[in-house]
């Protein structure tokens, strides 16, 4: 063996010279000669053939992996220190060829395009290779606006997400796919030219056209009404009295309480009614979501589309139900509102709409509206569990939430109790700023983007038509050349809560969300201070400005959520009625270790904590 081993050094030394100083075969010695002789032997009687050929293969895929990735990388460079104006974004090396970026980007898809974005900075969009797919991966704040301005939204699509959400998540027949991707017809009522769609066929522009209008002004103030009626009902009738309740988790108490409230404002009470399994299964159904988005055959997981099916069969038997008790085509400006079998307008015009469509069945049209409940609930609920769970772990917070929401109180000549006015709560401004960092800090989702005809231009860059173009919520949320992190003496890191982060104090020039060059500022105030006798200004106001490009959770542009409005006045008023009710502590961790975000349901949304949060609570004495 020992002497097999130095045998073997000595060929590959004198192979070593004979390739370095072109050492003849007569010159390298007998006894290497022999050696090399007698594993030639072997090789042709077969012995070691098998054993060899293992390592052929390995060292053949270790050399596809080597180039491919020197390759990819020296492109990336090219592509990088390329001076030319308008040329296609680099593209982000990778090891395995035709792939791409498909593996790892599926197996953690946060790390992949986080350590994709650190790598190449906010300023320079990168190009993934997903198998036979490419995808550019935006970062950049002035970028994201680009891609959300007029223009963009004229001649740009969300069709690939949603077409692969339709299929795979919502579990969409596959032969009614083609219609919606027939609809090339855009998001306005005047049809892209060429597109060549029945009016009454313009699926996405009556879907888009439908959630806007009836989830802003009178929609919206039914749906929320509703919903915030419904849990002051719950909440009334709760088993809880004047002594501490334990509960195990913050988040499926809301899960329960705030997605039934939700559901019945939007689709009335009879969906929940026929169904009791309805709740555990929706959110058993999120828990399912990233292994059915990858649309895997069945039989690999039985279980996420059992589950799904009896979703959809609940779906299918309150459309039966609701059609045989109403009628969807009372959407005039007189019909109701809300009514008990399909109730909001909003179900009602997706009914009237739908039958009009000659490729629209019962199985499509359950999964619509379980794609609508999603859209609902599954970032609202997650984000409102964070708003709670923050303000009731600091009570100086929670006593200056309390603070503002007693302003709202006011008394009322048919009740005895004072009446909440939301329209005031919901712009208070420190419960804004918390809603509006919960949502920085606790939605991580990458909203898509897809030039229908031509190429399209952002800064620097072109992307050409019918390729994903990606945009990341958490990127924006994290930019530091965004948001303001605080000042050397009171830091507020972006990776961590700070409910101040959206207010402006008016004595406070570091205050604010956006990042501020802090000597300049400090500088430019105190002379304003100098210069101006101020009037005086009361408390801080809530602010947006400057972080358009950065706080990104609703997408933007004429596809931003449409269910936005509903959310923050769900996620506010919820608050608002809990703490009308009930007295909530939060309990210790048992391990002492706080809750984080679970990053495995990036990029679907609204990011559920890692474990449970358990807390007690009572009912509020008047
Ligand atoms: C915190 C809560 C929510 C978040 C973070 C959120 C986020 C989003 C995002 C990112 C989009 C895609 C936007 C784009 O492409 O630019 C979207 C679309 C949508 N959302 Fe929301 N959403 C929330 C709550 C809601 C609620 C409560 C509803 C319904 C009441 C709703 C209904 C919809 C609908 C119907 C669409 C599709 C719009 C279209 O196709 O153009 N969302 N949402």
């Amino acid at each position: 063996m020992a002497n097999n081993i130095e045998i073997s050094r000595r060929v590959l030394l004198e192979l070593r010279d004979a390739l370095r100083y072109g050492v003849c075969y007569d010159s390298v010695s007998t006894e290497v000669k022999q050696w090399q002789d007698l594993r030639i032997g072997n090789y042709l009687s077969g012995r070691t053939f098998q054993h060899d050929w293992r390592k052929v293969i390995g060292l053949c895929i270790a050399l596809t992996f080597v180039s491919t990735y020197t390759i990819t990388l020296l492109k990336s460079t090219i592509g990088l220190r390329s001076k030319k104006h308008g040329r296609e974004p680099p593209i982000a090396p990778y090891w395995i060829p035709f792939l791409g970026n498909l593996l790892p980007l599926i197996w953690d898809p946060f790390t992949h395009c986080d350590e994709t974005i650190k790598r190449y900075g906010y300023s320079t969009p990168v190009r993934l290779r997903l198998g036979p797919f490419k995808m550019y991966l935006v970062s950049g704040a002035d970028h994201y606006m680009t891609l959300f301005s007029n223009k963009a939204s004229r001649c740009m699509n969300t069709k690939g997400a949603v077409l692969l959400a339709l299929e795979n998540m919502f579990g969409t027949p596959s032969n009614v796919i083609p219609f919606y991707a027939a609809d090339k017809s855009g998001v306005n009522s005047t049809p892209l030219p060429g597109s060549g769609v029945q009016p009454e066929h313009r699926i996405t522009y009556l879907q888009v056209k439908a959630a806007h209008k009836h989830l802003s002004g009178t929609g919206l103030a039914q749906m929320t009404g509703s919903f915030l009626n419904i849990l002051e009902r719950r909440f009334s009738e709760a088993q809880v009295g004047p002594e501490w309740v334990d509960q195990p988790d913050l988040y499926a108490f809301l899960q329960n309480e705030v997605f039934r409230a939700a559901v019945e404002a939007l689709c009335g009470p009879h969906l929940l009614l026929q169904s009791p399994t309805f709740v555990e299964d929706f959110w058993q159904f999120v828990t399912d979501v990233p292994t059915l988005i990858k649309g895997l055959p069945r039989w690999m997981s039985p279980g996420p589309y059992r589950n799904r099916q009896r979703l959809l069969d609940a779906v299918k038997k309150w459309h039966r139900y609701a059609s045989e008790h109403s009628d969807f085509s009372r959407i005039g400006i007189n019909d109701p509102e809300w009514e008990p079998y399909f109730g909001s307008k909003l179900i009602r015009a997706r009914q009237e709409y739908s039958s009009k469509m000659f490729f629209m069945n019962k199985d499509a049209l359950a999964a619509e509206d379980l794609g609508l409940i999603f859209a609902t609930n599954t970032n609202a609920i997650p984000s409102l569990s964070w708003f709670i769970y923050e303000i009731c772990r600091d009570p100086a917070l929670m006593a200056r939430v309390h603070r503002e929401i007693d302003a709202c109180r006011e008394s009322s000549a048919e009740s005895n109790k004072p009446v909440l006015d939301t329209n005031a709560l919901y712009n208070q401004p420190l419960l804004q700023s918390i809603y509006a960092e919960t949502l920085r800090l606790r939605v991580a989702l990458i909203v898509t983007r897809t030039p229908e005809q031509e190429e399209f231009n952002v800064g620097q860059w072109t992307f050409p038509p019918k390729r994903v173009i990606a945009l990341s919520s958490r990127t924006g949320a994290m930019n530091p050349n965004v948001w303001n992190a605080g000042t050397p003496e009171d830091p507020h890191p972006l990776d961590k809560f700070w409910a101040d982060r959206f207010l402006i104090y008016p004595n406070d020039p570091m205050s604010g969300p956006l990042r501020k060059d802090q000597t300049d500022i400090k500088n430019d105030y105190m002379s304003k201070c100098i210069s101006e006798t101020k009037p005086a200004e009361t408390g801080p106001r809530f602010s947006m400005e400057g972080v358009e490009g950065g706080w990104i959770p609703y997408g933007g542009g004429q596809r931003m959520c449409p269910g936005r409005h509903f959310a923050k006045q769900e996620i506010i008023g919820s608050l608002a009625t809990l703490l009308a009710h009930f007295e909530i502590k939060l309990k210790e961790p048992k391990d002492g270790i706080e809750p984080e975000c679970d990053m495995r349901y990036f990029p679907f949304g609204g990011l559920p904590p890692t474990k449970d949060i358990p807390f007690s609570l009572r009912r509020r004495q008047l």
